[in-house]
């Protein structure tokens, strides 16, 4: 990876973008992918996200000509996939079926992708030694580990030098040294001038990756903005209060007209609250304020809200007895058995209606 990618008149129109044009793809009945119209532009890593079977997996075969849609189109440069003579040199993918022949090497699986796109064989060895399989070369994939078959996908991704990567599910399954690997590799081709288009389903992951997202529910299109304007816009702030007076600072915020809820240990909390203005209010009634922290929504809280409506198969927490909407405790965020911390992220409110917990107990039932 040797250059950076430069604009010349082309490049200020399609290349490097991935453009989605009202794309529809029906399996009889069934809709995966319902009227997407996006772009993918070069420079950033824009993240690709949706609860299981929102239509992230179809819509990446659809873009490597892998299935045909039912309606609409993708272009990737300007043309379709199935249009491009050597379409290594232009877009590499890692799709979640690794598609690889038993009987070869790593080396010779390259080779022969190599060969089929006429790319130097000393490329081979090049992205070999990139993924860290240099060691392995002459192994057989079969006996790899789930990490080491993720490394070989992006060697192949990555064997004509395309100026468009594409990764479905790269992290999945992976340790947390193969996660940084896979992030930093990404940022870095990003900063190259090429073009990342990465789904997932760890929306902390997705935090620290990506500049741009797309969000997709039940195969449509929910958002399609920077990672900044994606938190801002899909959740709440809230204010979480600790005082040895609880009961008259309710009081007081509920003759404001304030709606504070018994938060996590004796806490109280409040959406859409100013942290300033409860302050000033407490000052003025002579309250003693232990804590007073605004909390920043997580972009999985944020995630949560958006397709709270569209995911396909909901399941329930079991805190979704007759104990939802209590102080979060054991099970809940941050806590063990709860879902990963984030980073300034909150607890979930006590008082709100459960959602489903997100990768606890979805389970996917699919017609395949
Ligand atoms: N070949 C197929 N035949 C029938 N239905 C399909 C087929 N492929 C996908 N689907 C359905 O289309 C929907 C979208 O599936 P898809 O795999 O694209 O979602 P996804 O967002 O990638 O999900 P996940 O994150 O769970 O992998 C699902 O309801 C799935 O069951």
């Amino acid at each position: 990876m040797a250059h950076k990618w430069r604009g010349g008149a082309r490049a200020l129109s399609v290349e490097g973008m991935i453009e989605l044009r009202d794309l529809t793809k029906r399996y009889g009945e069934k809709t995966a992918v319902d009227g997407l119209s996006f772009t993918v532009r070069p420079g950033i890593v824009t993240g690709f996200l949706g609860p299981n079977g929102a239509g992230k997996s179809t819509t990446m075969r659809m873009v490597l000509g892998l299935d045909t849609p039912t309606h609409g189109s993708v272009r990737i440069d300007g043309e379709p996939y199935n249009h491009m003579r050597e379409p290594l040199h232009s877009i590499g993918a890692l799709l979640e079926a690794k598609g690889v022949h038993p009987g070869r090497t790593a080396y010779n699986h390259l080779l022969c992708m190599a060969q089929s796109n006429g790319i130097p064989e000393r490329r081979v060895g090049e992205v070999l030694e990139m993924v860290g399989l240099q060691d392995v070369a002459r192994k057989r994939p079969k006996g790899f580990s789930l990490g080491m078959g993720q490394r070989l996908g992006i060697a192949g991704a990555l064997l004509g030098d395309p100026r468009i990567l594409m990764f479905d599910e790269p992290v999945n399954g992976l340790d947390p040294e193969g996660i940084h690997w896979i992030r930093t590799l990404m940022q870095h081709l990003a900063r190259e001038g090429r073009t990342v288009f990465v789904s997932s389903h760890l929306m902390s992951e997705m935090a620290q990756t990506a500049q741009h997202l797309v969000v997709i529910g039940q195969g449509r299109l929910l958002a399609d903005t920077t990672m900044s304007q994606f938190i801002a816009e899909n959740s709440r702030t809230r204010v979480r209060i600790r005082t040895p007076e609880p009961e008259r600072m309710q009081d007081v915020l509920v003759a404001e007209g304030l709606r504070p809820v018994a938060g996590h240990e004796g806490s109280l909390e409040v959406e859409g609250g100013d942290a300033a203005r409860i302050g000033e209010l407490a000052a003025s009634h002579g309250l003693v304020l232990h804590e007073l922290s605004p909390q920043r929504a997580s972009l999985e809280e944020a995630f949560m809200r958006l397709t709270a409506q569209s995911v396909e198969y909901h399941a329930f927490a079991p805190s979704d007895g007759p104990d939802s909407g209590g102080p979060a405790g054991p099970g809940g965020p941050g806590e063990p058995g709860g879902q990963a911390p984030q980073p300034g992220g909150p607890a979930a409110p006590p008082g709100r209606p459960s959602q489903p917990a997100w990768g606890q107990s979805w389970k996917k039932g699919r017609e395949r």
